[in-house]
């Protein structure tokens, strides 16, 4: 069952069309990654989604009674207050039961490693340490639907896995929409990939499906070292590009060139480490998508 459908939504600020005509649909537990360049939209979408900003037209139907969780690309935080303090409000804010403000909030802080910091001010907090205690405002309320505006944009590599580590955690009963500039990160949990530019979505589908729809067939030969690869690249007749230690053809492995380059591999190449089908990346995807608009 669907959790959300939003239906033909559109939003104008005066003349700027930020948001045009987008329908998707969202179902339960499964998590949905909101990607686009800068200005496509999708703090606009999600800020009618939270309910902080009216659309133009279209329809937003949520098809259940329980909260919503928020994270907003900017989270306000009260510097005077320590993490704990703000989040023991937001859990008053959102809902939860006097009795359990304590002690939810600072299962909260715990679960998105802000434990020690529980009584510093959040005036000292660093970009993460703030995404961090943004998060866990979402989160205090256990909601069933969590809307999460850049979540791991402002941390490093170490945080970001942390934090999708906890997001995939809460999957299993939480329907996740997310925006993100991070495709490595769409990539590792989507369920549904919504790609949005000038305001319009171009391209949506599971992962896999989106891959299979841009999938080009090509190979990627991976060879010892640099200097083996650009050798055998050297004055080819199959296209080939050179990528570091690998060497990618633009031919079809079930296509009759293949068994060319595998005579040429058979009899000449040195350095020869493995022969595999190259698959498109997330990045990739993306350049071509926004590249055809
Ligand atoms: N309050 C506003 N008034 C006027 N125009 C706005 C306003 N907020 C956003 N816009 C415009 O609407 C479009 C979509 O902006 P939005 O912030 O939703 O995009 P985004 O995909 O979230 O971008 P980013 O990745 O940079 O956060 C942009 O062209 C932006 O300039």
């Amino acid at each position: 069952m669907s959790i959300l459908e939003i239906s033909n939504l559109t939003k104008r600020y005066g003349e700027e069309l930020a948001v045009k005509d987008l329908s998707f649909s969202l179902e339960q537990r499964t998590s949905t990654a909101l990607i686009g360049p800068n200005g496509a939209g999708k703090t606009t979408t999600l800020s009618i989604l939270a309910g902080l900003l009216k659309q133009t037209s279209g329809s937003v139907q949520l098809n259940y009674e329980s909260g919503i969780g928020f994270l907003p690309q900017h989270p306000q935080l009260f510097p005077w207050l320590t993490a704990l303090e703000f989040l023991e409000m937001a859990a008053r804010l959102s809902g939860v039961r006097a009795k359990d403000v304590r002690r939810q909030s600072i299962k909260t802080l715990e679960m998105v490693g802000l434990g020690s910091a529980a009584n510093k001010k959040t005036g000292a907090f660093s970009g993460g340490m703030k995404q961090r205690l943004g998060l866990a405002q979402a989160i205090v309320h256990q909601p069933k639907l969590l809307l999460l505006d850049e979540p791991v944009s402002a941390l490093d590599p170490a945080g970001r896995r942390e934090i999708m580590d906890l997001l995939k955690s809460l999957q299993h009963d939480t329907t996740i929409l997310y925006s993100t500039h991070i495709l490595n990160d769409a990539e590792e949990m989507t369920d549904q990939l919504l790609f949005l530019q000038h305001g319009r979505l171009v391209e949506q589908g599971s992962l896999a499906e989106v891959k299979e729809r841009y999938a080009e067939p090509s190979i990627r030969i991976r060879f010892q070292d640099a200097n083996c690869a650009s050798r055998f690249a050297e004055g080819n007749r199959w296209h080939a590009i050179t990528k570091g230690a690998s060497v990618v053809l633009p031919i079809d492995e079930n296509g009759p060139q293949m068994k060319e380059v595998l005579s040429v591999l058979a009899s000449s190449a040195e350095g020869i480490i493995g022969v595999e089908r190259q698959k498109a990346t997330l990045e990739e995807i993306f350049l071509k998508v926004a590249g055809a608009e």
